[in-house]
């Protein structure tokens, strides 16, 4: 393709992204399904430029200012993720001459705001959380992309012989330093036509949301509710852990969501899985389960600020007005699932938002309103549950995962025993 048509493609997708009126990664999707004869590298270069400006939208807006032509056009020349040599055949002379002018400066000397990328209202509680220099270690890992990871179905594969064959298909992996399921992967390679994937024997799955289903320690025989399953990640996990015995249910409102279970759970031999939409969170199939379930997951829905180095929209599309919405939601779930509970089963609550008010704040709450829960301390649980080195993913007995310290994205859990 011309250099001058990528360019007015990557335009045509910016200004589509930045409505900030739908997930980023669907627009994307959209976009690609339209734009068939895109190849893959071309694909790579709109999907990675369009990213870059989300992730630096207030500094790159700020340099932009200073060209001329459309801003979107500005903007995709800034972020390019694609050749140099290449994006040189579409630019004037006078573009090539702001280009050179705007990477001269000297980014540090900008102001605060513009070298976080963060919108205030959430630069103000993390850097508050963190102090200065951890702070600004969390704002640079959210601004890099997340590595794969992957989980290895223990029902299918042990993770050497997982290692070896992505080994034998030309594929660096490592086990990871947390989740004893896990493997992290060199670069992005395509896995989905690997015998391993289609045979079910690896999900890709972040490490964190590998240790949240590690933390629930659900075991042989047991009855367990995933009560958020959305599309599955940890019900599979969760269910491979039972070794396929017992009863798990996978709850969720979105049909939808739970449709994309289907495939996932067919590759993964599982048989022990119940899905099963649910009209909201007080639904009379909850009531008829009431006090009978042995282990309960609620991986609630929020903000999903811990994910911004894969949903780097999330930060432009989320507010402080949502966050108190959440807030409402999330206690009101994390309510109802813990009527599920058997005396002596164990509740886990878990987030992937960095924010006290998504994750301390209601766990806290809970502890207060429920006599009857005894808090857990995470690292111990999670030291039962074989989890290595679990003292450094804690903070105060709740599980406090940073892109910074931990190489996962941000989640949190807290996690209560019913008391007999
Ligand atoms: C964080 S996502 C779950 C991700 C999933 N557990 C995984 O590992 O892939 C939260 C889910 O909660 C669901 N949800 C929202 N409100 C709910 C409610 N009242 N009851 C049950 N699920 C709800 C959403 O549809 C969404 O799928």
């Amino acid at each position: 393709m011309h250099p001058n048509a990528l360019l007015d493609l990557s335009c045509e997708l910016l200004r589509a992204v930045l409505k900030l009126d739908a997930p980023a990664d669907g627009v994307v999707s959209a976009f690609f399904r339209k734009n068939k004869a895109l190849g893959q590298r071309e694909r790579h270069t709109l999907a990675e430029t369009v990213y870059t400006v989300l992730r630096q939208r207030p500094l790159l807006q700020n340099l932009a200012q200073s060209g001329s032509g459309p801003i979107e056009r500005r903007l995709a020349l800034l972020a390019w993720a694609g050749s140099e040599t290449f994006l040189r055949g579409a630019l004037s002379a006078t573009e090539q001459q702001w280009l050179a002018d705007v990477k001269r400066i000297d980014l540090a000397s900008l102001p605060e705001k513009l070298r976080h990328n963060l919108p205030e209202w959430l630069a103000e509680p993390l850097q508050k959380r963190l102090g200065d220099a951890e702070f600004w270690a969390l704002a640079e890992a959210m601004n890099e992309g997340a590595a794969l990871d992957l989980r290895v179905n223990m029902l299918k594969s042990k993770r050497e012989d997982a290692q070896a064959a992505l080994k034998a298909a030309g594929i660096d992996a490592e086990p990871m330093p947390y989740s004893p399921w896990g493997l992290r992967v060199q670069g992005k390679p395509a896995l989905n036509k690997l015998e391993l994937f289609t045979s079910g024997a690896i999900e890709v799955q972040d490490e964190g949301s590998q240790l949240l289903a590690l933390l629930l320690d659900a075991k042989r025989g047991e009855m367990v509710v995933d009560f958020c399953a959305g599309a599955g990640g940890k019900t599979l996990a969760l269910g491979a852990a039972m070794r396929n015995t017992g009863r798990l249910y996978a709850f969720d409102i979105s049909g939808h969501r739970l449709d994309a279970l289907k495939p996932r759970l067919a590759r993964s031999g599982l048989s022990n899985v119940y899905p099963a939409q649910i009209v909201h969170e007080r639904d009379e199939r909850i009531k008829r389960l009431a006090g009978k379930i042995d282990r309960v997951l609620v991986d609630a829905p929020c903000s999903g600020l811990g994910t911004l180095r894969r949903n780097p929209d999330l930060k432009w599309r989320q507010s402080p007005k949502a966050v108190q919405e959440l807030q409402a939601k999330q206690t009101a779930i994390l309510d109802s699932a813990a009527r599920l509970l058997k005396p002596g089963g164990r509740l886990v609550y878990a987030t992937c938002s960095l924010l006290e008010a998504e994750n301390e704040e209601i766990a806290q709450a809970f502890s207060a309103a429920h006599a009857d829960f005894l808090p857990l301390d995470a690292a111990e649980a999670l030291t039962r549950a074989h989890v290595g080195q679990a003292e450094q993913l804690c903070e105060n007995g709740f599980v406090r995962l940073w892109p910074h310290r931990h190489q996962t994205d941000g989640f949190f859990a807290a996690a209560w025993e019913k008391r007999q």
